[in-house]
């Protein structure tokens, strides 16, 4: 399984995950989803140079031009909710992209809130068949929302590749996908990988929840 952590390389994408992680921007919800989205529009142009490419002929006014242009039938995926601005940054990129949803709610299974369970209630998508598939959520803690996503769009067809694309992943996370994902044609996208989570499964030092960042407080 090849993992990509683009924050390897200095780049803009670090600016926009130090604001997602710093508490003094971290009020301003239009800011962070921005960020959020920043973040995706920049994995997705670097997903865009590992996808395979086919000549076509475009009529210009004055003329024709050969130009080289994707080929991938890709299906960009994402996870309600925080996912929702990651996906709209990808979808800024590949905008001829077929899209799928799926939710999944992380929620403790315990008093102590040591241990969350993952709940899928919802999946619209078209056929993954062949198809590259990019899951794009924001974070990949445990990594247990993603193997669960994976497996509700793999009920819908069996994908050629898949992008696991994240702006936050931790070490388990990575390894809980490479352990239940196909890892021969598997390739995580981080913008930066956190040592730990802490005891309520939280990444450390990571941003705080990501979904009530971009959508406030759910009860
Ligand atoms: O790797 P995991 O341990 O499964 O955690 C990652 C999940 O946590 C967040 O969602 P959350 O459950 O907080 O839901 P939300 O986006 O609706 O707030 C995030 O968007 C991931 O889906
Ligand atoms: O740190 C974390 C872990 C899971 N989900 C979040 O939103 N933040």
């Amino acid at each position: 399984m090849k993992i990509i952590n683009l924050s390897e390389t200095d780049s803009i994408v670090n600016q926009y995950v130090a604001e997602l992680r710093d508490v003094c921007y971290q009020g301003n919800r239009l800011l962070f989803r921005n960020n959020i989205s920043r973040v995706g529009e920049m994995e997705a142009y670097e997903i865009s140079k590992t996808l395979c490419y086919e000549e076509r002929e475009v009529t210009t006014p004055l003329g024709t031009s050969r130009v080289r242009v994707p080929a991938d039938g890709i299906v960009l995926a994402t996870i309600f909710r925080a996912g929702l601005p990651f996906h709209n940054g990808f979808l800024n990129v590949f905008d001829h992209a077929a899209c799928a949803f799926v939710s999944a709610y992380r929620e403790y299974t315990n008093k102590e809130h040591t241990e969350v369970g993952i709940h899928v209630e919802y999946l619209a998508t078209p056929s993954i068949e062949g198809k590259t598939l990019v899951i794009a959520d924001p974070m990949l803690a445990t990594g247990c929302s993603m193997e669960m996503a994976y497996k509700a769009f793999l009920t819908r067809g069996e994908p050629r590749h898949i992008h696991v694309a994240c702006v936050l992943a931790t070490p388990d996370g990575i390894e809980h996908v490479r352990r239940t994902l196909p890892a021969e044609k598997t390739t995580v996208w981080c913008a930066a990988i956190d040592p730990v989570l802490n005891e309520h499964k939280y990444i450390v030092p990571g941003l705080g929840d990501a979904g009530d960042l971009c959508y406030g407080d759910k009860v």
